[in-house]
């Protein structure tokens, strides 16, 4: 449901970006990368505690799911929404320089909530089945080429918190009401409390800066609070189901915007051309390149993978929900 008109933002000239290794270090401007940091070499420095008598490890507070919609203009209540998206493999264009790519048509942001795709069933071994993960940084709200139209819903700033009384502070010394015991969780509670994910300002996408990053099965990602991010985009053969985590309040204009990139506009994920890849890869790797130029990891001898970003004319913003109103 569209609920404003087209707004324009200035897009880029011609220009080459490179496709990166989905890390938490690389992913950290725009969300969060869940992993297991005992098999990744991951340095992030999450805790953990063992767990279950002593058969698990409990790695603590992996992701920040706090939501923000206390701060939209409908003060309409969200609540936490647990969705499965069946993702099919995405078509790539192969272009007549042999580069295999991918059109960015469109790129999305949720303002208030985090996005959580955790996907089901790939292993970190399959090199044939990964998926795209593409973001943008959000630019100045001034970048709006047209400030008479109406922007899209945003937080707004937090009211000042209020001292709480001593009975409030007594109430909530309380036991557990649902357990009635004082019994501690074996999780404690988080260190700092507020969240680490800030929603991201009210402009449109960056489409000069916009980034991708090969994603294996054995990685989940976070996007940030109002991040431009593309459709989720799985690359390879076989489709991935994906359990997505959010809020959601049911006000599509603030459950979701989207940002159409104009048709004779190109914006492109590009893989490397064919004759550069075959050079160096072995029959197992080139197999794979019919899927997917850079594979499922770029490495340091793969030519480096693209994101060809080229357009024409104005970039065109329709802010459309894609969550239903509930009845
Ligand atoms: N990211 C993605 O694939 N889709 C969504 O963000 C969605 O909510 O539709």
């Amino acid at each position: 449901m569209a609920t404003g008109r087209p707004t324009h933002a200035t897009s880029p000239s011609n220009h080459l970006i490179p496709v990166g290794n989905l890390s938490p270090d690389t992913f950290a401007p725009f969300g969060q990368v869940i992993q297991n940091p005992a098999t990744h070499n991951d340095k992030s420095g999450l805790a953990h505690i063992i767990a279950n008598q002593g058969t698990a490890t409990k790695w603590l507070d992996v992701t920040d799911m706090t939501g923000h919609y206390e701060r939209s203009r409908s003060q309409r209540q969200a609540r936490v929404a647990v969705n499965m998206f069946v993702c099919q493999p995405r078509k790539l264009e192969e272009r007549s320089d042999g580069r295999v790519i991918f059109n960015v048509e469109i790129l999305e942001r949720h303002p208030f909530t985090p996005q959580t795709f955790v996907p089901l069933g790939v292993s970190k071994s399959d090199d044939k089945t990964c998926y795209l993960v593409v973001v943008a940084p959000t630019l100045p709200s001034r970048s709006w080429d047209d400030q008479s139209e109406r922007q899209p819903p945003y937080p707004t700033p937090p009211s000042p918190k209020r001292r709480r009384s001593l009975k409030e502070l007594l109430l909530g010394a309380r036991p557990n009401p649902f357990t009635n015991d004082y019994a501690p969780s074996t999780t404690p509670p988080p260190v700092t409390p507020s969240s680490t994910l800030k929603p991201k300002g009210p402009g449109p996408p960056d489409l000069a800066n916009l980034k991708a990053f090969v994603a294996r099965g054995d990685q989940a990602v976070t996007y940030g609070p109002g991040t431009w991010h593309a459709p989720m985009v799985v690359l390879g053969e076989k489709p991935i189901e994906f359990v997505v985590v959010q809020h959601a309040n049911g006000v599509a204009s603030e459950d979701c915007q989207e940002f159409e990139i104009k048709s004779d506009d190109v914006v492109a994920v590009d893989g490397p051309a064919k004759s550069a890849h075959h050079k160096v890869t072995s029959d197992k790797a080139s197999h794979n390149y019919r899927q997917w130029g850079p594979r499922c990891r770029v490495d340091s001898k793969d030519p480096v993978p693209q994101i060809s970003t080229q357009t024409s004319k104005l970039a065109t913003m329709n802010i459309r929900g894609q969550v239903e109103q509930p009845t």
